[in-house]
């Protein structure tokens, strides 16, 4: 999943015509989001695009299944919410889904996923500032399987701990994991990161790449490298 961390619909569109032909979901953020609107996402969805609306919705459980029922409507593959707005806000965004399929024969089943613990969330900034005792990994756990009682498809994790929430949740249990960074790559904000190959070792579904392939002077040489270093 290609993160398209834009500021405007012009500079996103030339990324994803320099990964023309290359099988990977396009992940549309907020920054994109609040530039270019549903009309963006349309427009992928209408080329053949998979896209990952990224807006992590955390929200009163009303408000979230209003945002889940209107993402929905838009015909997105994958959506998110944070974990951390907890067990009824997440059904109530099942709730907004079901709603809408309901309404629409038409639409397709998002597959919705909860945001647990962020991959730039360090152990000491989870402990001392955010202010929640134990290890990041554990509450990572703990979120994933309150979204996957709440009936949710899948949680977006540091790969990391792809593994506990694998045994936690069960294998069809989808991990999305952001904090990818090849070998000799800028860190940057990520905290919790693993290299493309140790992410797939660990059984990940999907890695969430951004900058690495963004910021690359050739993006698609960075891509087609990262791919290569998996087969
Ligand atoms: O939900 C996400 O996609 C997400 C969750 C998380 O915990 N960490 C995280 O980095 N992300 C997103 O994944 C992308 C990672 O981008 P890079 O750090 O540039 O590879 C960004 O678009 C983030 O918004």
């Amino acid at each position: 999943m290609v993160a398209l961390d834009y500021p405007d619909a012009a500079s996103a569109e030339a990324l994803v015509r320099s990964l023309e032909g290359i099988p990977c979901y396009m992940k549309v953020g907020m920054q994109l989001f609040y530039a270019a609107g549903p009309s963006f996402v349309a427009d992928l969805k209408a080329r053949g695009y998979k896209v990952f609306l990224d807006l992590k919705m955390h929200d009163i459980p009303n408000t979230v299944k209003g945002g889940a029922n209107s993402i929905t409507k838009l015909g997105v593959d994958v959506f998110n919410v944070h974990a951390a707005g907890g067990s009824a806000m997440m059904k109530a965004a099942m709730e907004g889904v079901e709603a809408a399929l309901q309404a629409d024969a038409k639409l397709q089943r998002p597959l919705v996923i909860a945001v647990t613990q962020l991959t730039s969330t360090s152990q000491t900034v989870l402990n001392d500032e955010i202010g929640v005792d134990g290890s990041v990994a554990d509450a990572v756990v703990r979120y994933a399987k309150l979204a996957h009682e709440a009936g949710l498809g899948g949680v977006v994790a540091s790969p990391q701990e792809v593994s506990l929430i694998k045994t936690a949740c069960g294998a069809s249990f989808q991990t999305i994991t952001p904090g990818i960074r090849p070998a000799g790559a800028d860190v940057g904000d990520q905290s919790r990161i693993m290299t493309p190959s140790e992410a797939i070792a660990q059984g990940t579904d999907y890695m969430v790449i951004g900058r690495p392939i963004t910021a690359a002077a050739n993006p698609r040489q960075a891509l087609e490298t990262i791919i290569e270093e998996l087969v």
